[in-house]
């Protein structure tokens, strides 16, 4: 496994941001430097594959993939419940960039693997957005999926190494992505 020098663990509610935060973050690193890993990718494939499904629809932001979100979350908790690190194994294989972005973390047992893995290397990011500003967004309260673990599994005992405000004010965003690269530079420095 390499040992990177920073791995952001993003995390938040469905529509309050993770993706659009990444990629504020990624796209402001070189691709030599910074990495994008997503632990819903190997489980979306798979899905897919079962389910004759497109994968690359499953990876975007419209309604085709909350069609199966709650069967997905389903099927990837009988892996995590056999196997917590299954998805995490998954994604960490063959990477070499010394920063990696984890775009969806979601349970504690996702950022206790990593934390076991690379305690001094992983930071807790959280995403937050007024549920209005997330109903703007395209996100309606879905039973089943909100009200479980894959939404609500780092809603109490996690402590937040930075919370990122996302409600739509493009320049206090910006301010906090600033920040955040700022420490991400000083950690590449060390
Ligand atoms: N600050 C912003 N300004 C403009 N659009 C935004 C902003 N933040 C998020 N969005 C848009 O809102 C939608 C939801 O954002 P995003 O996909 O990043 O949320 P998410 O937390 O990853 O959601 P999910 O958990 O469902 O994948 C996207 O269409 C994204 O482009
Ligand atoms: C099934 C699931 O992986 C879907 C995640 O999709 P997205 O990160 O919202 O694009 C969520 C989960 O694993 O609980």
């Amino acid at each position: 496994m390499a040992f990177p020098k920073l791995i952001l663990l993003i995390c938040g509610k469905r529509k309050s941001g993770k993706d659009y935060i990444t990629e504020l973050i990624h796209c402001r690193l070189d691709s030599s430097i910074c990495v994008v890993l997503r632990l819903s990718g190997p489980l979306k494939e798979q899905y897919a594959k079962q389910h004759e499904l497109d994968y690359d629809r499953l990876l975007d932001a419209t309604e085709y993939k909350e069609r199966y979100r709650a069967d997905m979350i389903q099927w990837g908790e009988e892996r995590r419940t056999a196997d917590p690190g299954f998805f995490c194994r998954q994604i960490v294989q063959d990477v070499s960039q010394p920063v990696w972005i984890v775009s969806d973390a979601r349970r504690k047992s996702d950022i206790d693997w990593f934390r076991h893995h690379y305690e001094e290397q992983t930071v807790i990011v959280r995403v937050v957005a007024s549920e209005k500003t997330r109903r703007q967004r395209g996100w309606q309260f879905t039973e089943g999926v909100d009200d479980s673990q894959s939404e609500c599994g780092l809603d109490d005992g996690v402590n937040f190494d930075w919370v990122i405000t996302n409600d739509g004010q493009d320049l206090e965003l910006e301010a906090q992505v600033l920040r955040l690269l700022t420490f991400i530079h000083e950690k590449l420095l060390h």
